[in-house]
């Protein structure tokens, strides 16, 4: 038996390409209660996303979480899942084949793009395979997450780790930490928000939303709870907004333990009980839309709101695969390309490679089983 994962041999001559790994964090395949629990059993497994003592986690989550969540969070999906299946996955891919057709446009240099999930389809080991097989010996993982979390930034590289310590042939890997400031992330989002008002109006009130984290994990050293706040102040400042007119909040409470303050939930009751006018919620940690927006944010933000005295509520959807945040993505792709991208590429040199490439698929398709 071998311990590595099988992979194309290595073919002299080889023309190397580069990949880049869109990284998320992955959705359940159905509405299944079934499927809901296999996603959630491996994403609370985690050690990055829940760290109580194993021997206490597992029998909790076993035996309390397991048996109740599935079902009631497949409810949530069920309010927000599309035909085309759940809606992180269909933007995520989305957002790939944009990415893919825009860096064939502007970049002679053939560069592959997969999606990678944390958790669940595709996997992370899927993306990996895939680059190999069309020979890229170097890899950069973008997370699509602008601001650095441990539960979630790091698990995707943690995920990508743990493919590459079963690979025999380890491409050179680079990862992209954060974008929380990045000025083409926030132009993004600027330019996102203004098309909106230009349809919707300017609120009142804009609420930018997070999703949350332990307050442990910031006191432990998650850079998180900072970023969350740097973006919010340079989308306020590009948008020239006064103090009064955005807050923060933090969503998605999980367990018992507090979490990042203010939470979403009591700032849109809040917000109802002082009759405000028109409320605007954006979620600038999320690249896609995902249950996360389009339930809780979207639907349950909504409600409570209204049903406490709030006159209007809109939700500005993420970037998705909005042309200005597919063009940024492409920027700090490149940026973190840097010294990988040949510059003295021909197209000689792509049709050689191309051809090359048809030679290692055959060759692999007749090697493995
Ligand atoms: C923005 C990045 C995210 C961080 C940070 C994060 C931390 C985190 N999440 C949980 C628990 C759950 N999150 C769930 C869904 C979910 N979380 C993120 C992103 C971050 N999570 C996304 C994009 C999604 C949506 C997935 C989808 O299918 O659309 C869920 C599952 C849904 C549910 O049952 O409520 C859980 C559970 C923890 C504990 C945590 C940090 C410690
Ligand atoms: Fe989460
Ligand atoms: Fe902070």
């Amino acid at each position: 038996m071998n311990y590595y994962t099988k992979e194309p041999q290595y073919q002299h001559g080889d023309p190397p390409k580069i990949g880049i790994i869109l990284a998320n964090l992955g959705t359940p395949d159905s509405l299944s209660t079934h499927a809901v629990r296999k996603y959630l059993q491996q994403f609370l497994m985690d050690r990055r996303v829940v760290e109580v003592p194993r021997f206490i986690w597992c029998w909790i989550l076993h035996f309390i979480i397991l048996v109740f969540r599935p079902g009631s969070s497949a409810k949530k999906y069920a309010k927000v899942w599309t035909k085309k299946g759940s809606p992180l996955l269909v933007n995520a891919s989305n957002q790939t084949k944009a990415l893919t057709l825009k860096i064939k446009k502007s970049v002679s240099q053939p560069i592959e793009v997969e999606l990678g999930m944390s958790y669940g389809n595709p996997s992370m080991k899927n993306a990996v395979l895939k680059l190999k097989e069309k020979n890229c010996t170097k890899i950069l993982l973008l997370p699509l997450y602008p601001q650095y979390a441990a539960s979630s930034s790091a698990s995707a590289m943690d995920a990508l780790w743990r493919i590459l310590l079963k690979t025999r042939n380890v491409p050179a890997v680079r990862t992209i930490r954060n974008y929380h400031d990045h000025p083409l992330y926030i132009n993004a989002l600027k330019l996102s928000i203004l098309q909106f008002w230009k349809k919707n109006g300017k609120p009142t009130k804009l609420v930018m939303s997070f999703h949350g984290i332990p307050k442990k994990s910031l006191m432990q050293g998650d850079p998180y709870h900072c970023e969350c706040y740097k973006t919010a102040r340079l989308l306020a400042e590009a948008l020239k907004l006064k103090e009064n007119e955005y807050v923060v909040s933090f969503q998605s409470r999980f367990g018992r333990a507090e979490w990042l303050k203010p939470y979403y939930a009591e700032m849109m009751a809040d917000l109802g009980k002082k009759k405000e006018k028109n409320v605007h919620v954006i979620c600038p940690g999320f690249s896609s839309d995902c249950l996360e927006t389009l339930e809780e944010i979207n639907i349950e933000g909504r409600h409570i709101f209204l049903s406490h005295g709030g006159k209007s509520f809109s939700y500005i959807p993420a970037l998705n695969d909005n042309s200005d945040w597919i063009d940024a993505m492409q920027g700090i792709i490149l940026e973190n390309l840097q010294g990988w991208i040949d510059k003295n590429w021909t197209a000689k040199k792509e049709s050689n490679n191309s051809a090359i490439t048809k030679k290692r698929a055959a060759l692999v398709e007749k090697k493995q089983p």
